[in-house]
């Protein structure tokens, strides 16, 4: 269940008025997600995702909404939020932010093959470089700071294996972050979530990414690591699959190229994205929030990815 504000077609027929759509012909709710409240929205103009945003507020929107406005006219498969006829994106709706984006044809991959990864290795590198003139800022919110801050929170819950992994790596991921190679590291907006339930497939044709609510400024390599990290893993043991890594990233390296601090930053940063999700993993088991969290992933899996990419070198960037 991921409907947590319920609205009837009745309610959004007054409210989509301000919408170039035409009357709304239909609504149903989406099951899937566990953040915010979904709806498939059939319009005269068409389909759409209605969202309503249970978390997010007015002030924190904009550079989501906006990212993926700047995104989608630069030609990346992102849905496209439709403007108001005051040009505004979120809007209120039964007194929560809203906002109205084009729906993505197809479904998740949840078994890709190289060829699933070399097509959003490709389109993952185009949104980067789409990237670079947007001119909103915001930190990505799940990055070293948020790992300071949550690291204590769970610490108490470890077992000794697991608390003595956590401390060695934030001491290793500081001492990382602050060295001149990862300050050399390009940034710009990422989506830092992108994994295979975020990225749509009709067939083996990538119809878009969704979900951008994780999406900050980071270093490029830091999503290449997130997505490797879930495309090209094998579930059970948390090892990469070279075929589909090399898929993933020659077709990234073609759109643009991976340079050489990225090539000496890929393994610390492998470990780095893999601690992020392991260490929310175990925030949201520990410390769930009221509703929406209804089964928390285990945090074992980005464990054992970290222990994996920690032990075993990952195939290069680039030869
Ligand atoms: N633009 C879109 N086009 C098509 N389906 C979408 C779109 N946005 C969301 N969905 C559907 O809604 C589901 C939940 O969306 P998601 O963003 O993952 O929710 P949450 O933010 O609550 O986790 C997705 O799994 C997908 O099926
Ligand atoms: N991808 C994260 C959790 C974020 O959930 P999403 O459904 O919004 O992508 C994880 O797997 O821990």
């Amino acid at each position: 269940m991921a409907v947590f504000t319920s609205v009837s077609l009745d309610d959004v027929q007054p409210w989509i008025a301000q919408f170039p759509l035409g009357q709304a012909l239909a609504l149903k709710g989406i099951a899937s997600g566990i953040e915010n409240s979904n709806f498939f929205l059939t319009t005269e103009r068409g389909e759409y995702v209605l969202t309503i945003f249970e978390n997010l507020n007015f002030e924190q929107l904009p550079f989501y909404l906006r990212l993926m406005e700047h995104l989608a006219a630069r030609g990346v498969l992102v849905p496209a939020p439709v403007p108001n006829d005051q040009g505004e994106l979120c809007v209120p709706l039964q007194g929560k932010p809203a906002a109205i984006v084009s729906k993505l044809e197809g479904s998740s991959q949840l078994d890709p093959q190289p060829v699933h990864c070399a097509a959003v290795g490709a389109m993952l590198a185009k949104m980067h470089l789409a990237g670079t003139d947007f001119p909103l800022y915001q930190p990505n919110l799940r990055g070293l700071a948020w790992w300071h801050w949550a690291t204590p929170i769970v610490l108490p819950h470890l077992g000794k294996a697991e608390h003595d992994l956590l401390c060695s790596e934030m001491h290793f991921q500081e001492a990382f972050h602050g060295s001149a190679l990862y300050k050399r590291l390009q940034q710009g907006p990422v989506h830092a979530d992108l994994f295979r339930n975020n990225v749509m497939f009709d067939g083996e044709q990538l119809t878009g990414f969704f979900d951008f609510y994780f999406a900050g400024c980071d270093t490029w390599l830091f999503d290449v690591a997130v997505t490797v990290n879930d495309w090209c893993v094998d579930l059970d043991t948390g090892v990469l699959d070279v075929a589909r890594v090399r898929a993933f990233l020659d077709a990234y390296h073609a759109v643009r190229p991976f340079t050489p601090d990225e090539q000496e930053a890929w393994q610390p940063m492998l470990r780095a994205a893999a601690l992020r999700f392991w260490l929310s993993r175990l925030y949201d088991l520990h410390k769930p929030r009221e509703a929406e969290m209804l089964t928390p992933h285990d945090p074992a899996h980005f464990e054992r990815i970290l222990r994996e990419r920690i032990a075993t070198p990952a195939p290069a960037l680039h030869a």
